[in-house]
């Protein structure tokens, strides 16, 4: 072995085992501390390097960062806010680092693209969460990345989940955003949510457990029965109202009547109403005024979905770029051909 190699290979495994030792932080925190040490690496021999460990995929200015990766009992690692976080704040925005490609993401595809990254970053990816080896023996590439579709993000794939979620995430132009749906206070626990809003206690359990292999505990799971009622039925007067707009479409103001139920419906489940649900409902009454030719009520939809889509977007997406367009022109949507 080339004298470079080894040395990497050593300067490879202390920074894996400062990183066990030290699950708290971030691989831009560990190459902090290891500044200095640093060797140039082999060309292709995916060892470390400084220029790499900076220009990882994670974002790499740890001063200003709003969450730092930690251990949460019960859990394994999680997403905790280093500083209080505001409605509305971007928490992070990331690329993938491994990603399907042309709609089929198959094991060999997964392999191929894992063998072209960075040690440090293989490193990350094999250190995440395996639901089919908990206690994080026999974890296979492809435990860890979950599943053979879609896209894995290092930092957002540490998020947990919550049934009362204060962030949400989503694919914009692709990159992941997680934004923050309701204020969190520092040292809290940022979670995000995994499944549908509109689901009873029992169903969320059952969900979960299926689908993520655990017993959520969540505020929302462990509140006092009665309350867990009311809210179960709140939860499920939700998706019922979502399921019935369409059908009212032929009847616009009755819709629009219907949007403004839901909307106020997630107030009384003690948050405020999710960003996406917004953009998705306000739009839909935006469109739903205009074909009554109510602009007044139209323009006030779309200011709100504009408003929300910056959030769960951000100002330069395609979304929030048209819906300005409406905003500032509500008709123009009709130049599109309107479709309801
Ligand atoms: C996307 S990962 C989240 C990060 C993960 N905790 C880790 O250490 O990498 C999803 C896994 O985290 C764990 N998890 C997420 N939310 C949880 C919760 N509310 N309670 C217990 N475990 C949870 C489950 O094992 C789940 O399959």
């Amino acid at each position: 072995m080339a004298e470079g190699a080894a040395d990497n290979d050593t300067w490879r495994q202390e920074a894996v085992q400062m990183q066990k030792d030290n699950p708290e932080l971030t691989t831009a925190q560990i190459a902090e501390k290891k500044k200095g040490e640093l060797v140039k690496p082999e060309k292709g021999s995916g060892g470390y390097s400084k220029e790499a460990r900076h220009e990882s995929p994670v974002q790499s200015s740890v001063k200003d960062l709003p969450y730092r990766i930690a251990p949460i009992p019960g859990k394994g690692l999680g997403l905790i806010a280093t500083r209080q976080i505001s409605r509305g704040e971007l928490i992070v925005e990331e690329s993938p680092v491994l990603m399907e490609r042309q709609g089929f993401m198959g094991f060999s595809q997964i392999q191929e693209q894992f063998d072209q990254l960075e040690a440090s970053v293989q490193d990350q990816i094999m250190d995440l969460h395996d639901k089919n080896a908990p206690d994080g023996n026999g974890k296979t590439l492809l435990g860890g990345v979950g599943s053979s579709n879609g896209a894995l993000c290092l930092v957002i794939s540490r998020a947990n989940h919550s049934c009362i979620n204060n962030c949400y995430h989503g694919w914009v132009d692709g990159r992941e955003r997680l934004f923050c749906d309701a204020d969190i206070a520092s040292g809290e626990e940022i979670c995000t949510n995994y499944i549908q809003w509109h689901l009873t206690t029992d169903q969320r359990q059952r969900e979960l457990q299926t689908q993520f292999g655990f017993a959520c505990d969540c505020p929302a799971c462990m509140q006092a029965e009665s309350l867990q009622k009311k809210h179960d039925a709140i939860r499920l007067k939700i998706g019922q109202l979502d399921q019935s707009i369409p059908e009212l479409y032929p009847m616009p103001s009755k819709a629009v009547a219907l949007v403004e139920q839901v909307l106020s419906l997630y107030e009384k489940l003690g948050r405020p109403i999710p960003y996406v649900a917004e953009v998705r409902h306000c739009y839909d009454a935006f469109q739903l005024s205009l074909s009554e030719r109510n602009i007044p009520a139209a323009k006030r939809w779309i200011q709100r979905a504009y408003a929300a889509s910056l959030i769960t977007d951000g100002p330069s997406s395609p979304q929030a770029l048209r819906f300005e367009r409406f905003v500032k022109n509500p008709l123009s949507r009709l130049q599109d051909g309107l479709c309801i």
